[in-house]
């Protein structure tokens, strides 16, 4: 009668796990459970108690393992870990609960941890059939572990393959950066412990979560509508996420809703290694509210300047919420970027960093003049206090910095003549030369126009400095940054196929370290900054 009655709870629960139909097989483990742990509370007449006991012992360990496969597949990993742990209470080498639990830990981006339960899982009776299987985890978390401990990691093979198939698997890495109050911009910043080069990758993270849809053109009446969409979507993942994984939920919440930053706690960089946290869940009941004013401040969208999607088709919008990358304040002046690979954002330097130096990235566009910024910086809600910025406000009283701010929003004056006042100008103003990259930026736009067109390089261009020379001027100040890249490259493309000097290309390449990071190499560099020229 016992036996008949396990037996029913066991098929009905194997029936529902194979038809994927989790939460229904959540509640029938959950009784199969209940039944075994009360038939083991009561002693039963039987021929062989020792049997029945192991049998009961099996069930149980059985049942709790499947449903910790159950609720891992609903991302519910902290219970689902418990379960596993039930199970290798009474198994200590239960097949099922350590391959779970490994995969778990794989997705928990604990490389170490997962690996230890693949090896034990070897050992495991049950594994016979299944070592290729494990191998190919236990290589894949070896491959990871590498990953996150050293920052080695090499997109070029995927890009050489034109982004071809999935995505490259990556690890989550924190290379040379603390939390630390920034005493120029304010609140909480994320800084470097050591001299970094340009295209050093600064730290790999996955996102909490990401929305993602197919906008129409902004304007368009379906905009608003497909926008709300995707954030919703995008919003119910974070709430989600919060109430399944208390870890999470306390991440979130070191990050700033946009009030009193100054007073907000500085965390340390310690608290964001997956692996430095304990396997104990304690459950906080999120609070909305709190969520969503976070969300507020520290979302970001995949399409912003200082962002480079690479292998998506380039219709999709995303958003998504990065928890480290959340510390990091925009600068008119960045010295990183974003490479975003699936999930993952890969934050780089965007230009030599030194050790103690804020890190920033741009949250908008700052290849444009102060005026410009400073609305974008309203939107955001804060007012731009970074050096650049302070600068400026200083020059750009200057009348005839006036003059071509109006002439470049009326249009109609050769651009030529005022690329060639301008340098003038800042010669007699003695500016420096982070200051002259600062100010080619903000007219970077006027820049451009007279580079790429041979009539105006023809009239002006023995008397402007070289392409070469500017592009890498501004990429000193600001950073280095896809349009001014694209335009040496182009030049240099363009001499190339003339049989010409490859000069600009070299120092494309060298800039466009600053653009691909160093986890694309030397060839993979070329052929993504070539295939940004075909695009454009
Ligand atoms: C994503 S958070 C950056 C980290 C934040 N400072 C903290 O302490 O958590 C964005 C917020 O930081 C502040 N912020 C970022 N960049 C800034 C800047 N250049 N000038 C002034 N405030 C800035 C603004 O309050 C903004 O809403």
């Amino acid at each position: 009668m016992e036996e008949e009655m396990l037996q029913q709870l066991r098929s009905k629960a194997t029936e529902l796990l194979l038809r994927e139909e989790w939460i229904q097989a959540i509640n029938v483990y959950s009784q199969l459970i209940s039944l075994c742990q009360q038939n083991l509370s009561q002693p039963h007449q039987t021929s062989d108690p020792a049997d029945r006991l192991s049998k009961l012992h099996k069930s149980l360990s059985l049942a709790f393992s499947n449903r910790a496969d159950a609720r891992s597949r609903l991302r519910d990993f902290d219970v689902a870990i418990e379960d596993c742990e039930r199970a290798l209470e009474i198994e200590g080498t239960h097949y099922k609960a350590l391959l779970c639990k490994g995969k778990i830990l794989l997705n928990l981006n604990r490389y170490s941890d997962a690996s230890h339960c693949f090896q034990k899982a070897l050992f495991d009776n049950q594994s016979n059939g299944s070592s290729e299987t494990l191998q190919g985890y236990l290589d894949r978390c070896k491959k990871l572990e590498f990953q996150s401990k050293t920052g080695a990691f090499d997109l070029s093979e995927w890009v050489l393959n034109g982004f071809k198939g999935k995505s490259p698997e990556l690890a989550e890495f924190i290379g040379s950066v603390e939390i630390k109050r920034s005493e120029n911009i304010g609140g909480r910043g994320l800084f470097t412990t050591k001299n970094v080069e340009a295209g050093t990758l600064l730290f790999v993270t996955r996102a909490v979560a990401t929305g993602r849809g197919i906008l129409p053109e902004p304007g368009e009446d379906a905009d608003e509508s497909a926008r709300l969409v995707m954030w919703k979507d995008f919003i119910d993942k974070i709430v989600e996420a919060s109430m399944k994984c208390g870890r999470t939920y306390r991440l979130i919440c070191t990050l700033s809703s946009g009030e009193r930053e100054e007073d907000l706690g500085v965390p340390d960089i310690s608290l964001f290694r997956p692996e430095a946290d304990e396997l104990v869940f304690t459950k906080e009941k999120p609070d909305m509210g709190k969520i969503l004013s976070i969300l507020d401040v520290n979302s970001l969208t995949e399409d912003a300047i200082s962002a480079t999607v690479l292998g998506r088709n380039k219709e999709y919008s995303g958003v998504g919420l990065w928890i480290l990358a959340s510390f990091i304040n925009h600068s008119c002046n960045p010295n990183a970027r974003r490479l975003h690979v699936g999930d993952h954002m890969m934050v780089h330097a965007s230009r030599d960093i030194k050790a103690g130096e804020e890190i920033t990235f741009a949250y908008f566009d700052v290849l444009v003049p102060l005026r410009k910024r400073r609305e974008m910086s309203k939107t955001w809600g804060f007012q731009c206090n970074c050096k650049r910025c302070r600068f400026e406000e200083v020059f750009g009283c200057r009348e005839e910095l006036r003059e071509i701010e109006m002439v470049l929003e009326f249009g109609g004056s050769d651009k030529g003549a005022l690329v060639f006042k301008l340098e003038e100008w800042m010669k007699k103003w003695v500016a420096k030369g982070k200051e002259k990259g600062y100010l080619r930026a903000s007219f970077w736009a006027m820049y451009s126009e007279v580079f790429k067109s041979e009539k105006s390089m023809r009239r002006w261009g023995r008397r402007m400095p070289a392409i070469g020379a500017v592009a890498e001027n501004v990429a000193e100040a600001v950073g280095a940054d896809e349009r001014v890249v694209q335009t040496m490259a182009a030049e240099g493309l363009r001499k190339s196929s003339d049989g010409g000097s490859t000069a600009e290309m070299e120092r494309a390449m060298k800039l466009g370290r600053g653009i691909c990071s160093k986890a694309m190499k030397k060839q993979a560099t070329r052929a993504y900054l070539e295939l940004c020229l075909v695009q454009d």
